[in-house]
């Protein structure tokens, strides 16, 4: 097992990466507050995890309330969010429950969104279950819904006590859910880290084949990375919005399109390929490295061409992302590769260039 550290003061949270760490209830019980967690899962994952979850928990004396709820982005919203708290107020959770979010990034989102304003504030641990959630979306605290307007429009700052990632659990996730994880793994080495993109040029094979090796090590890579961003920004004043890439695009794909329609890494894919070209045509990008970036996706069993919106219905949806500072779309674009910058001077004529020429014709 592997032990990595957000580092946020008296915020700092391990992320504890490993083999069937699930059966392993002891690296949870330290992190409860009290011996009462409710359990937040999905109707996919419950019956292949929960049991072993709550066994565990319940030798140690653990009292366990399961949460199941129906499954998909399009469940991503306020709805759902009451049934948990429905589920929460009727079994008399208190300030002391923790929340354990046990599934993928909706499931993560939710119940983080779920515990920073349950009772005004509670603990939560993330147990992420999707390549996308142990990379990504169990660590740095954005938790939130959508809004039929627009993605993650709703939502906190609200960090978890303990982000438990078991690899193992990566057995049962279907090839498009482990392409759509691969999205965000590539993410970082375009946005920061050159020799990692490298690495995952040369290692992609063995990742689509699930080598245990090859998952760790990216896993834990993109965990180092997300960490020292977000120990550095918490609340994405600066660089923290480097981890944009590709999503100002990639949400208005999955709003547009209807949400879970394109899985969100498939949009960021996609919007990360529409980056790349706006990067090209401001002279950042050449011709070989737009190709490079194409072909480490297409590798990975992502999409690389939007779909066709039409450019006016993408300034629209794109004008409601959380960037925008005085009506001014700002984007994360690409310098080189290994590096992103955010910018708002774009031409429109440049903008609408992209979203009209490298978009999938149907
Ligand atoms: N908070 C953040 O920083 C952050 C970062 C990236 C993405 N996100 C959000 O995360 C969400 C996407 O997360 P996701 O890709 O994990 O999707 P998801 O949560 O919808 O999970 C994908 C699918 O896999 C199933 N599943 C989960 N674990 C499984 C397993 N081990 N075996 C079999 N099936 C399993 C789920 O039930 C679901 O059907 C989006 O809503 C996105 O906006 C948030
Ligand atoms: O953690 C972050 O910061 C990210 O931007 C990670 C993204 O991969 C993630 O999809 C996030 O939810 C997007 O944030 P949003 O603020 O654009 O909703
Ligand atoms: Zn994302």
């Amino acid at each position: 097992m592997q032990t990595l550290t957000v580092n946020l003061n008296e915020r700092s949270y391990p992320i504890l990466i490993g083999e069937n760490l699930l059966h392993q209830p002891g690296l949870i019980l330290p992190h409860l507050a009290q011996k009462q967690v409710a359990i937040i899962t999905n109707t996919t994952v419950a019956p292949l995890y929960l049991d072993t979850l709550i066994a565990g928990l319940a030798l140690n004396d653990v009292k366990v309330i399961p949460i199941i709820l129906p499954d998909g982005e399009a469940y991503k919203n306020s709805e759902t969010l009451n049934l948990i708290f429905d589920a929460l107020l009727s079994n008399r959770c208190e300030r002391k429950t923790t929340l354990i979010a046990l599934g993928g990034g909706v499931i993560g989102d939710l119940t983080g969104f779920a515990a920073a304003t349950y009772l005004r504030g509670v603990p939560f641990i993330q147990i992420p279950t999707t390549l996308l959630a142990q990379v990504d979306s169990s660590v740095g605290g954005k938790t939130g819904i959508n809004h039929p307007l627009g993605k993650n429009m709703i939502g906190a700052f609200y960090q978890p006590k303990l982000v438990l990632a078991d690899i193992s659990t990566l057995s049962t996730l279907p090839d498009r859910e482990l392409s759509a994880g691969l999205a965000e793994v590539i993410k970082y080495g375009l946005i920061r880290d050159l020799p990692f993109f490298e690495w995952l040029e040369q290692n992609m094979e063995k990742l689509m084949a699930r080598d245990t090796v090859a998952l760790s090590y990216a896993i834990k890579r993109s965990c180092e990375s997300k960490a020292e961003v977000v120990a550095a920004d918490e609340h994405e004043s600066g660089q923290r919005a480097l981890l944009n890439l590709g999503h100002t695009f990639g949400h208005a794909i999955e709003s547009g399109m209807g949400y879970g329609n394109w899985l969100h890494g498939e949009a960021v894919a996609a919007g990360t390929m529409m980056a790349a070209d706006v990067s090209r045509r401001m002279g950042w990008l050449d011709d070989k490295a737009v190709t490079r970036i194409r072909s480490l996706f297409v590798k990975a069993g992502l999409p690389v061409d939007a779909p066709d919106l039409g450019a006016n219905k993408y300034l629209d949806l794109m004008g409601l992302d959380k960037k925008v500072e005085g009506g001014r779309i700002r984007f994360i674009l690409l310098k080189r590769l290994g590096e992103a910058l955010i910018t708002a001077d774009i031409p429109e004529q440049t903008l609408r260039a992209t979203l009209s020429e490298t978009v999938a014709r149907v």
